[in-house]
């Protein structure tokens, strides 16, 4: 079973699909850490998140170990970072062949992010959009950042989450959208027991017409 998951900065979507991973016995990809990783191959070389062919080569030469480091892929900047280097459509293209491959093998994948349902994943068996108010994201985001022992304001995080969702949505290549398929999820009201268990509601409905 594939469930494609996605939506934008801070709405859930990431603790929904570990939850939902580990409720259906399925692996998870949390793909947004696949471009903050290539932003931070970037930063670590001393080029520009401008410079495509920089972009183009971290991407391309992106491994696991890549991925290891998860603190500093969710550090201060990394989502501005990964959202610009995510607009670049070269970058999304080599991105492209593990994500689909992860999804395919068995026993099947829970994939979260901006265009899993749209382009990654389009014949994933049930598909989601998790979304929630943008002051309430920037709610939960800065409770999260200040228990870590992080240094932000509430007003910091908010302007960042509306910048990261205006380019991510405006982008031309995979723009972030909800699939016309996809069941809408707005946890915005929900708690993340309650969200759990809408999004459980909404695969079983997904899962049963196939
Ligand atoms: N329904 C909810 N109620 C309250 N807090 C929530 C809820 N869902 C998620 N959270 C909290 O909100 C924060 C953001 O959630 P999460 O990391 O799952 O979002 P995301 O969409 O995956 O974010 P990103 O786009 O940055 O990867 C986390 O601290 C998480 O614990
Ligand atoms: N499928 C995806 C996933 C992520 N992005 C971009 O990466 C940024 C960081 O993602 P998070 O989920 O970790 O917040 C995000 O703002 C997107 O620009 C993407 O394009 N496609």
């Amino acid at each position: 079973m594939i469930i494609a998951i996605d939506g934008p900065a801070a709405s859930g979507k990431g603790t929904i699909a570990r939850k939902l991973a580990a409720h259906y016995g399925l692996r998870h990809l949390d793909t947004g850490m696949l471009y903050r990783a290539v932003a931070a191959r970037l930063i670590a070389a001393g080029a520009s998140l401008d410079d495509p062919a920089a972009r183009l080569e971290a991407a391309r030469g992106l491994a696991m170990e890549n991925l290891a480091d998860e603190a500093q892929l969710r550090g201060p900047g990394m989502g501005e970072a990964a959202s610009i280097v995510a607009a670049d459509p070269a970058v999304r293209a080599a991105m492209l062949d593990f994500q689909r491959n992860f999804a395919r093998t068995p026993p099947g994948a829970v994939l979260d992010g901006r265009d899993i349902a749209t382009v990654v994943c389009p014949d994933a068996d049930a598909k989601l959009f998790v979304t929630a108010a943008a002051e309430t994201r920037a709610r939960r985001r800065f409770k999260e950042i200040i228990a870590a022992g992080g240094d932000v304001s509430y007003e910091q995080v908010l302007a960042d989450i509306r910048r990261r969702d205006a380019r991510d949505t405006a982008r031309a290549v995979a723009p972030l959208r909800k699939a016309d398929d996809a069941h809408l999820l707005d946890t915005t009201d929900l708690d993340i027991e309650a969200a759990f268990r809408a999004a459980v509601d909404l695969i079983g409905g997904s899962t049963a017409a196939k």
